[in-house]
Parts: structure tokens; C-alpha cells; sequence
């Protein structure tokens, strides 16, 4: 469950009247998701997700991402842009909060994808990047090779309470990344965390890519390496499922070929990925209250990922 500001129905209704969709039937928390707080809502106008930021996002850096969402939408592809209210304004304060009205899109996200699936998700993703060749704003990633290292050490060996060697094991693939982490791909913004939870499907067609709250500056097939770690198994790590696997890498280069440079590199910076999960998800677990209504995420799942990639680097080959 994510919804961590409650708004009141009276707040809910002032604000649908300053962007003119009419007078407020109904709304209610959407249960899933895990960073900010998100509300389905029912105008006379329309259906609406309102976006309230919390937690990671830095209200300084959501007009880099309403800016992404306009450039992306204004060349066709399935985002959702935050509507501008009748003094055109897009970031409001709701319930003391940063926030955005939101385009709602159709489609639901999916628990097991197929491999034509997973070819529909890598296509996107590929037309995705085709169309931020000429997006210019920049967003430091955060969550690079030098965030995953500030990171370890604030986890530290508290990881270890998750599994005895988590630390020493964290300490070596940092390591192991430091001395092999690719300087000269391709780089451009990228999504950053394309999960099945933030693509919206109907049936084999892509309807929505949502969640652009982590977008930023990075090598561009690391967002490759992301979605592979993110759909290519099952949920708990342990089974890698090689045709959605290759499907997704196919999707994306019938979109967006990957240079011969960016393929050869793809296990580095799948290790890369796997790792930067695995230590977000073991600071939630570490530090999320026990009385928060949200779902802490299994950082072994991607642990799993990580030593499945450290011993299957021929998988982006096979
Ligand atoms: N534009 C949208 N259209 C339709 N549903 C959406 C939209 N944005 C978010 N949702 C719904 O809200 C859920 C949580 O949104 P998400 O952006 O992933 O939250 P979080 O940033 O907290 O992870 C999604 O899984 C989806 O069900
Ligand atoms: N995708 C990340 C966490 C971010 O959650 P999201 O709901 O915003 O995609 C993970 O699975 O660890």
C-alpha cells in the first residue's frame, strides 16, 4: 500500500476546481507502488491519477520530470503528462505536499508477462530512447556506481541481519565494478526503473510507461540492463526465464540497435542494476517502520539476480 498523505475530500475538491474537469465524484488511495502517494480520482470530467510526491523524489526535480513526460508525450509515446490547471500551472501543494494531476492511462501492469510481451516492452523502451535523442535537460544520476557505494555504507553490516555475508558480498561486486565499469558508452536521460509494475498493457500492446521519478543522465543501455533485470525473472530471483530474456533485448533492438560496444558491455551493466536494487531494497528493509502501509521489497530477489548474472554472463549472448 502507498498512500502516506491522506487528503481530504474537501482539499480534493478545491483542486479539481481550479483545472476546470468539473466537480469531484469519487477518489480513492491506489494500493500499489512504494514511493510516493497516489490517488485514482473521478471528476465529472474525467478519471485522473493525482501524484502526491513523497520520500526520493526532490519537488526541485519535477520539472525535469514534467518536462520529460511533455517531450516524450509530444512525440507520441504512451506517458502520461501532468495537466496544467487554469493559470497553467503544473506542480501544486496538496495536503502540504508536492503534487500533480496526472493524465490516467488505460492498461494494467502485469505479474507474468509473456515473451511478446516482454518483445512490446523492449520496443517501447527502444522507441523511448529514439525519442530522447534530442531531450536536453540532465539529472545527475543519483543511484550510480558512486550513490551504490554511499549507499553500502550507510546499510554497512546491519545487511548482514538480512543474510549472514550480505556486506562482504556487496563490498566485492562494488569492487569488481569499480574496476570494469564501462567509460564511454552512449549516454542519454533513461527511465531507470522499468519494472512490469510501470508499464500498463492491453493484452500485447504497450498503453502506458509510468513512473519516470528516478529518469536521469546515465548510460543509455544501462536502462536496457535495468528492464532485463526487472522482467527476465521470477519475482523471487531464483528462475531466469531466457525467452523473455531474449525477447526483450530483441524488442529494443528492432527499435534502437545497441552498438556492438553496448552489447558486449550488457553484463557489466546488468551486474550494475542488480546491485543497485538489491541495496535500495536492503535500506527500505532496513529502514522502513514497521507500522508503514507499505509492501518492503525482498532485496534477496535481487541478490539472486546479481550472482545469477556474476555466473550467466553468456545470457545476453545464448
Ligand atoms: N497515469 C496513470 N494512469 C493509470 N494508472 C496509473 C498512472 N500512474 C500511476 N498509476 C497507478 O498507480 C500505481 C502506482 O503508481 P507509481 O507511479 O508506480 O507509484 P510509485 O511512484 O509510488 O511507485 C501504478 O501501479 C498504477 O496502477
Ligand atoms: N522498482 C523498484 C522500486 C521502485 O518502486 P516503483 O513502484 O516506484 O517502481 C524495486 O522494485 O525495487
Amino acid at each position: 500500500m502507498a498512500v502516506y498523505t491522506h487528503v481530504p475530500a474537501e482539499e480534493m475538491a478545491a483542486l479539481l476546481m481550479r483545472y476546470g474537469v468539473g466537480a469531484l465524484r469519487s477518489f480513492k488511495g491506489i494500493a500499489e507502488g512504494v514511493e510516493n502517494s497516489n490517488y485514482l480520482v473521478e471528476a465529472e470530467g474525467g478519471r485522473f491519477i493525482l501524484t502526491l510526491y513523497e520520500k526520493r523524489v526532490d519537488a526541485g526535480d519535477l520539472p525535469f520530470f514534467l518536462a520529460l513526460l511533455d517531450h516524450l508525450a509530444d512525440r507520441g509515446l504512451p506517458v502520461p503528462r501532468a495537466l496544467k490547471d487554469g493559470e497553467g500551472v503544473q506542480i501544486q501543494t496538496v495536503a502540504g505536499r508536492p503534487a500533480c494531476l496526472i493524465e490516467f492511462l488505460e492498461g494494467v501492469s502485469l505479474s507474468h508477462p509473456t515473451p511478446e510481451q516482454a518483445r512490446a516492452t523492449g520496443q517501447a523502451l527502444g522507441q523511448m530512447h529514439g525519442a530522447l535523442a534530442d531531450f536536453t535537460p540532465e539529472r545527475p544520476n543519483t543511484l550510480g556506481l558512486a550513490g551504490w557505494h554511499e549507499l553500502a555504507g550507510r546499510c554497512g553490516t546491519a545487511m548482514d541481519e538480512i543474510v549472514p555475508g550480505f556486506s562482504a558480498r556487496i563490498a566485492e561486486e562494488l569492487a569488481f565494478l569499480d574496476a570494469r565499469w564501462p567509460a564511454d558508452l552512449p549516454r542519454s536521460v533513461i527511465h531507470a526503473d522499468l519494472f512490469p509494475d510501470n508499464v500498463l498493457m492491453l493484452g500485447d500492446r504497450v498503453t502506458g510507461v509510468i513512473d519516470f521519478y528516478f529518469a536521469c543522465s546515465e548510460i543509455r543501455a544501462w536502462d536496457v540492463a535495468v528492464t532485463h533485470s526487472a522482467w527476465g525473472f521470477s519475482a523471487d530471483g531464483r528462475d531466469y526465464d531466457a525467452a523473455i530474456g531474449r525477447a526483450l533485448i530483441e524488442g529494443y533492438q528492432a527499435a534502437h540497435p545497441l552498438t556492438d560496444a553496448e552489447r558486449a558491455a550488457l553484463p557489466i551493466l546488468a551486474r550494475g542494476a542488480a546491485l543497485r536494487f538489491t541495496l535500495t531494497r536492503a535500506w527500505d528493509w532496513l529502514n522502513t517502520p514497521a507500522d508503514a502501509l507499505v509492501t518492503r521489497k525482498d532485496p534477496l530477489a535481487f541478490l539472486r539476480r546479481l550472482d545469477f548474472y556474476a555466473q550467466h554472463p553468456e545470457c545476453f549472448t545464448a
